[in-house]
């Protein structure tokens, strides 16, 4: 059983703004005319924070973390790392996806490498060597390094695609619905390992989920969007369990139901799904 101090309210995060996203829009040209997509969304993440996205399949949850990455742009409005606008992909926004994206003929080891090297241009062929067998072992795949992703489960190749991520040493870390694909064990295993991670790290982190209970269980703030089309971000959940989190003792804590229901309520009868 835990005491009440394990899950006390945490200290407020240090509030230095990373990223701003301001009064975005977007519209997709279709054959039946533009489609607005997300309409005036607005959200500042702070340096180091934790912040996870939900809200129905559609809603254009992907399409406002694509511009974060810099896939694409807003029609209206402008996205903002430490004030400059983001206009293209870079290295410190590397993004996974729910899919690996692995090199499927290269090894998990050299899947990191490449990534390694065009990050880290200047460095020697040693050093390179060394930072892929670190980020290799800093998810537990040391012993993998040389298997194919043919040869690897479904959570391993996801531990390279965070491994390679995080090789490149960015300042925001992207995740579309990264455990999507995975069973509950692994998925929890994997979720225990990005907080450790993300602690180690201090690196910032933007993640889409469906799951209500992991953006319960990692994020420090959920931020719940409305149904598309004009989607917006209809409320934010501040994640009030302090860290390191304890999966077991956040489950015996009634506020996580109160949230998890909070949650619910929003998507499932403030904005169900019309169908
Ligand atoms: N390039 C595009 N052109 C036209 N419409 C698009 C394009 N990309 C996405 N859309 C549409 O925009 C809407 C939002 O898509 P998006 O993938 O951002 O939603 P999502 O919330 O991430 O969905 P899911 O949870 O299912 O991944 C959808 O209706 C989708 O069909």
């Amino acid at each position: 059983m835990q005491t009440a101090t394990t899950l006390q309210k945490q200290p407020t995060p240090p509030k230095a703004p990373i990223l701003e996203i301001e009064n975005v829009s977007k519209l997709y040209a279709t054959p039946k005319g533009p489609y607005t997509v997300l309409e005036d969304v607005n959200l500042t993440v702070y340096e180091g924070e934790f912040v996870c996205v939900i809200g129905h399949s559609g809603c254009g949850k992907s399409t406002l973390l694509n511009m974060v990455a810099g896939f694409n742009k807003p029609t209206d409005g402008e996205v903002r790392l430490r004030g400059s606008r983001i206009t293209k992909p870079g290295p410190d926004r590397m993004m996974v996806f729910q899919n690996y994206a692995l090199l499927p003929w290269k090894t998990a080891f050299d899947n990191v490498y490449l990534a390694v090297k065009a990050a880290h241009r200047n460095k020697s062929k040693l050093e390179k060597m060394t930072i892929t067998r670190q980020h290799l072992e800093l998810v537990g795949l040391t012993e993998a390094a040389h298997k194919r992703p043919s040869q690897l489960s479904g959570g391993m190749k996801q531990r390279v695609a965070i491994a390679r991520a995080l090789a490149m040493r960015p300042e925001i870390l992207i995740l579309d619905e990264p455990f999507g694909a995975l069973d509950a064990i692994t998925k929890e295993e994997l979720q225990e390992e990005l907080l450790q991670i993300w602690r180690q790290n201090r690196v910032t982190v933007l993640m889409i989920t469906h799951d209500i209970d992991e953006a319960l269980f990692l994020a420090d703030r959920v931020v719940m969007m409305t149904n598309g089309p004009h989607a917006k971000i209809g409320e934010i959940v501040e994640v009030p369990f302090s860290r390191p989190r304890d999966r077991a003792a956040i489950m015996e804590d009634s506020q996580y139901y109160e949230l998890r229901n909070y949650a619910l309520d929003f998507l499932f009868r403030r904005f169900a799904h019309a169908e």
